[in-house]
Parts: C-alpha cells; structure tokens; sequence
C-alpha cells in the first residue's frame, strides 16, 4: 500500500511557536483527521504541505514526491479547501468551469456539471450573491472534479446545515472509495471526524500526542467518572486528565486499565472530543508537576 502523505520529522520555528517533530502518515484510500486546540499548529503544517511556508528540517512526500523533485506534479497533486471561498466574487458558474478547465490538467467538465446540479447550484448568479454553504459546495465541487491524490481541508465545512454537512460527508467517503486518494481533514467538530475518518492525529503546542487508527483510538480508552472522594493514591496514577468538577470528577483510563481502579465509578465509552481533552489536560497536568 503506497502513502499519499509521508511527512517526516519536520520542524518550523516562529518567534514565539515551535512545530516539532512532526511526523505523519496516511495510506491510500483514508481519511486523516488532524485536530488540536486553537493555535495548536494545525494550519502551520498545512501550509507547509501547500509549500505555502517554508521549512527548513524535515521531509514531506506527496503521492512518493517531494515537492523539489517535482513542483508542478507536487502541487497538481494537491487540492485545498479552506474556510473561505477561493473564487472571483464577480464571476458565475460559467466563468469559474472555464477556468478550472485551462488550470487544471485533471479537470472532468462532465463530473463539476453533474456535482453543480447534484449541489443545486445556479448557474447565472454570481458567487457573490451565494450563501456560505453554496460556496462551500461550489468549492467541493471544483474540487471533486479533479484527481487530486490529496485534498486538504481546514476548517472546509465551518456553518454548513445538518443536510448539507452529511451529503459532503458522503461525497468525500466517495471520493477516496477508488483506493488511489487521501484526505487530511483537520476540523474543530469533531463529529464530523467521529463519522468519517479513519485515522485520528491530535497536535498540541506543536507536537503530535496521538496519531493512530480511530477505531484502536476508541476502544483503547474508557471514561470514569465518580466523587472526588473516590481518588485514591493507588487509583490515581490510572486516571488521565482527571478533570475536577465541582461535586465529581471526570477522568480518562485505559481500557486494560479498568478493572484496577476499584468499583463504583460511572464507566462509558468516550468520545473522540472527550479523549482530546483529557490527553491534553494531562499533558499539562505532566508539565505542571516535572
Ligand atoms: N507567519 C507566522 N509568523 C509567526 N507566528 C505564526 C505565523 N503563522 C502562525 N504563527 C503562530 O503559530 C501558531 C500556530 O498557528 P496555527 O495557525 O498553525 O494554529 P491552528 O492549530 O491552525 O489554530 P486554529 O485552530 O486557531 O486555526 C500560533 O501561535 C500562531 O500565532
């Protein structure tokens, strides 16, 4: 199985923010989820991909190549779609297939009219006058209608409708079904990630704390919840992130790990939210006692 994303040790300092370490990786055929706080440094590493910024230790690969070996087939290899509309506010339908068509070498006229029409879009009004979630779907279908191995998305499906955000979440399960295409989706709703991803990488302060399989992510931890009284010096160093409320407590464990706590907590079944938060409370809580 090839990598459509290989990124290796890669390392960006800013004057007050350090990307370190970065390494990452997604198969052909996956969805990688790419969460983290605000500032964490999600769109750092994307306009590194983008070869929008600069970097200067590290490698990224996109589908087997650098973007130094070969710019033109690096970029083409690429599709981005961010949270504001790429498009001339001026222009129609018509003018934006035009373009697609003369910059683009992968465009298929045939799949944006069917992806137009699928999405309602109307033809004779210009972008301008569309709302959010037109410019979004009209962003997804330019997209779609090229073969791009990679497409990126950062924040791509911010204020869409309950309907329209799962008729897109189809559409991108659909668009790496062929096997040969990947997407890195970093989005601060993480249901959408919960739905459809199959990878799931949190960054904090610019350092990756989890990258793995969504599915190995959910059954390898359990929430606990209980009374502050119930936190013993013996269960303690089970509990991850125990986060303190005012009359109970909150806390990740590992799923091995649950039987050795002790009974009378309130054990469920996490979700990926829920996980994020407690690996970084207890990064912090780590930070704080070394
Ligand atoms: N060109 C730059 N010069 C200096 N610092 C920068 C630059 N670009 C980003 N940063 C800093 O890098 C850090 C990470 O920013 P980044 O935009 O990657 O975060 P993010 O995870 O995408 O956050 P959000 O979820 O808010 O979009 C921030 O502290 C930001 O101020």
């Amino acid at each position: 199985m090839n990598n459509i994303l290989e990124i290796k040790n890669l390392n960006k300092s800013y004057k007050k923010f350090e990307l370190k370490n970065i390494n990452l990786t997604i198969p052909a055929g996956y969805i990688m989820g790419y969460v983290g706080q605000n500032g964490a440094g999600k769109t750092t590493t994307i306009n590194m991909i983008n070869h929008i910024c600069k970097y200067k230790e590290g490698s990224i690969k996109v589908d087997g190549i650098t973007y130094e070996e070969n710019p033109v087939k690096y970029k083409e290899s690429i599709a981005f779609v961010g949270d504001e509309s790429f498009f001339y506010p001026s222009a129609k339908i018509s003018v934006i297939r035009k373009t697609l068509k003369d910059f683009y070498p992968t465009f298929n006229e045939d799949k944006f009219n069917s992806f137009i029409k699928k999405y309602n879009l109307p033809e004779k009004q210009k972008i301008d006058y569309f709302s959010r979630g037109m410019k979004v779907k009209l962003m997804f279908a330019a997209t779609f209608s090229r073969d791009s191995k990679l497409l990126i998305l950062d924040e791509a499906t911010n204020g869409l409708d309950p309907v329209v955000r799962e008729e897109l979440l189809n559409d991108l399960q659909e668009y790496i079904e062929n096997g040969s295409r990947s997407i890195l989706f970093s989005t601060h709703v993480l249901s959408d990630l919960e739905e459809i991803a199959d990878y799931i990488t949190f960054i904090d302060e610019g350092r990756i704390l989890v990258s793995k399989p969504k599915d190995e992510m959910l059954e390898d931890y359990l929430l606990v919840k209980g009374e502050p009284g119930q936190i013993t010096g013996e269960n303690s160093k089970y509990l991850i992130g125990i986060d303190h409320k005012a009359y109970n407590f909150e806390a990740l464990i590992k799923t091995e790990d649950a039987e050795k706590i002790g009974s009378g907590f309130v054990i469920e079944k996490p979700e990926i939210s829920q996980i994020m938060l407690h690996s970084i409370k207890e990064r912090r809580q780590h930070e704080k006692r070394n």
